[in-house]
């Protein structure tokens, strides 16, 4: 069984929790206590492999801060950074996100470089309130290198699980072939790693 890691950024109230629960579950569900960072467990299969995937979703920091959590971004294979469609300054700091991930993972001696992205345009079903034109969202995927969708958690299932499906396999690719490099957490329990390092819950859906 392969392990896979992965870890929702943007800013807050962007949408993370819904866009993940939705994956998790096919649910939306309104509201979420956010107050602690979680790490969720799924077993699933894809292509005829079993997979055991982490996702970690960070609660939002506090003060409007745009720097991103560190250890995240050296742990996790794969990231989904989500902004709200409707809100222009989430889309900059996704941008800043999208950056600093390639920063960190680029002056970090053990992680992949070439780590897999989602770049998330959701809150679609708000399009009346639009401030990022689909086509930003595009042209700063191909920037950053990354793949990119626009969903709307409230109203989506099909989009947000293939999108999901989509970066588990190209992380898979890269976990395969980055085979004989070691990963950032090695054998350490991951949930031991995140708890060390923010003193926070779990959960498993
Ligand atoms: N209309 C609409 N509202 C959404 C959608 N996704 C999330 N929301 C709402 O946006 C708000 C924030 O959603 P969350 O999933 O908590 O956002 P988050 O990014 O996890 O926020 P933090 O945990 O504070 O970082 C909630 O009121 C959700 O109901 C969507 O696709 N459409």
């Amino acid at each position: 069984m392969s392990d896979i890691k992965l870890a929702l950024l943007g800013s807050e109230g962007a949408g993370k929790t819904a866009v993940l629960v939705r994956f998790l579950t096919k649910r939306f569900i309104g509201e979420y206590a956010s107050s602690a960072n979680s790490l969720y467990h799924k077993r699933m299969s894809i292509d005829g492999r079993q997979l055991n995937l982490e996702i970690f979703d960070p609660c939002s920091q506090s003060g409007g801060s745009t720097c991103i959590q560190e250890e995240p971004v050296n742990w996790a294979d794969g990231f989904v950074v989500v902004y709200n469609i409707s809100d222009r300054t989430s889309f900059l700091h996704a941008k800043s996100v999208l950056q600093q991930i390639k920063e960190a993972r680029e002056e970090s001696s053990k992680g992949l470089v070439d780590v897999p992205v989602f770049l998330v345009g959701n809150k679609q079903d708000l399009c009346n309130a639009r401030q990022v034109c689909e086509e930003e969202g595009r042209s700063l995927a191909q920037e950053e290198c990354c793949h990119f969708q626009e969903v709307s958690a409230a109203e989506d299932y099909l989009e947000i699980s293939n999108l999901f499906t989509k970066l588990i396999r190209h992380v898979m690719d890269n976990l395969k072939h980055c085979a004989g490099r070691r990963r950032y957490s090695g054998s350490k329990s991951m949930a031991k790693l995140i708890n060390n390092v923010f003193g926070k819950r779990r959960k498993s859906v």
